[in-house]
């Protein structure tokens, strides 16, 4: 079973993920995991940080001369700004007499409503809420972007598909609901400063933030990924855990800041009657044609044909520059919460990360169906599995 996890702090040395269970023969190297990462990064409303700070991509194990060997890919992703943080963020003890002059040290005892801080703090018995937000942080999203860059490029080889994400909304904006982006799209989505699909949407998103930085306040805003050309039965309707649906809803929601999913049309779903709700079929020259793709591509937790489409729903920013109210906890005292720098709003880059965690489940999904140890072993399994769905279609 493909697996993976990161490790890591914010301002630690390095994050590190791990991918387990990949086959043998995907192509990647550390220039594309660079180049994943980077578009991790951008984004109007993104803080300064984003800007001095540096993913420096070591491949550490699993790949040799840009294929992957299939035993476990590790990747380090390392922190350009670590010396500002080695005694900080040191692993072995520090001389604590060091860490009482260092202003970067001061126990940070103010949570941020909204943040990890407060129950971080609390369940883990920690004083200062260092430890809980150099974890909760998503920093850790570069981790996955790294390892899902080996799922992406899994998924081209193996399917011919690319994995694309667009911004549907940001703060109030006006919902983009026109055609989403395709295979062949995503440079023109990086290239809009919010990752918009449309221009008009982007002016709108673009007037959001300007708005919410200028009163000191954060966004959040709505993401949609969205892979055409997937086979017919990646996941199944045996059980729950099963449901394609739930793995990448869980997926979705375990991005920092996601708070709700919708698969296909959603929550829209739920107002409209069945007639108008479903993809009717017909008969078509190769097989089964759909006028429309409500469902977004998924049918009994099983992919259906049509193009696979997600939306996460991510939340504002909780470090909100007009501080909000919380408690000191280090006095019980009234108190404004933390706050020395933030993102005004990180949805375009949460789109990337979205886009990431999609592409894992997804190759998760494509390998317990069609396993094999090497891309060439699983592409035959996909041919005889296809070969097959056209015969059934063609009775
Ligand atoms: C790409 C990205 C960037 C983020 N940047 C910030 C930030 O600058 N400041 C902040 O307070 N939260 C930021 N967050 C959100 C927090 O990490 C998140 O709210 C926190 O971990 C608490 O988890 P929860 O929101 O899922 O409850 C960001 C999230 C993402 C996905
Ligand atoms: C560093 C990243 O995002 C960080 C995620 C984050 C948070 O609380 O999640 C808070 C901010 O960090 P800081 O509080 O130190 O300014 C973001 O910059 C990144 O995405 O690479």
């Amino acid at each position: 079973m493909l697996r993976w996890i990161t490790a890591g702090e914010s301002h630690g040395p390095a994050l590190v993920a791990m991918l387990d269970g990949m086959v043998a023969g995907v192509e990647v190297t550390s220039d594309e995991i660079a180049t994943q990462l980077a578009r991790r990064r951008l984004g109007y409303g993104r803080g300064a940080r984003m800007s001095f700070e540096k993913d420096v991509v070591t491949v550490v194990g699993g790949v040799r001369h840009g294929r992957t060997m299939g035993g476990p890919v590790a990747i380090e992703v390392a922190n350009s700004e670590w010396p500002k943080w080695e005694t900080v963020m040191a692993s072995d003890p520090v001389d604590e007499a060091l860490l009482k002059d260092l202003a970067r040290n001061a126990p940070l005892t103010r949570p941020r409503p909204g943040h990890a801080d407060f129950s971080g703090m609390l369940k883990y018995g920690f004083d200062d809420a260092r430890p809980v937000l150099e974890r909760a942080s998503a920093r850790e999203t570069a981790a996955r972007v790294a390892a899902g860059t080996v799922a992406r490029n899994f998924l081209r080889q193996v399917f011919g598909v690319e994995v694309v994400s667009h911004v549907v909304s940001i703060g109030a904006s006006e919902p983009y609901d026109g055609p989403g982006p395709q295979s062949g799209d995503l440079d023109a989505v990086d290239a809009s400063p919010v990752r918009a699909f449309d221009k008009a949407a982007e002016e709108s998103m673009i007037a959001e933030i300007e708005a919410a930085k200028k009163d000191g306040d954060t966004l959040g805003g709505v993401v949609e990924v969205i892979i055409e050309g997937l086979p017919v039965g990646l996941g199944s309707f045996i059980s729950g855990e099963n449901r394609l649906d739930s793995r990448l809803a869980a997926a979705l929601m375990g991005i920092q800041a996601i708070k709700g999913v919708e698969v296909g049309d959603g929550f829209e779903t739920a107002r409209r009657r069945g007639s108008a709700a479903h993809d009717e079929m017909r008969p078509g020259p190769d097989g089964v044609l759909r006028s429309t793709n409500r469902a977004g591509g998924l049918e009994g937790g099983m992919t259906n044909g049509e193009a696979l489409r997600v939306r996460a729903a991510m939340k504002p920013i909780s470090t909100v520059p007009r501080a909000l109210a919380t408690v000191d906890m280090a006095t019980g005292d009234e108190a404004v919460a933390i706050h020395q720098r933030s993102d005004v709003c990180a949805v375009p880059a949460a789109g990337v990360v979205a886009e990431s965690m999609v592409a894992l489940v997804v190759a998760q999904a494509a390998l317990e169906k069609f396993g094999g140890d090497s891309v060439a072993e699983t592409q035959r399994n996909v041919e005889g599995y296809l070969a097959a769905v056209r015969e059934r279609l063609a009775r």
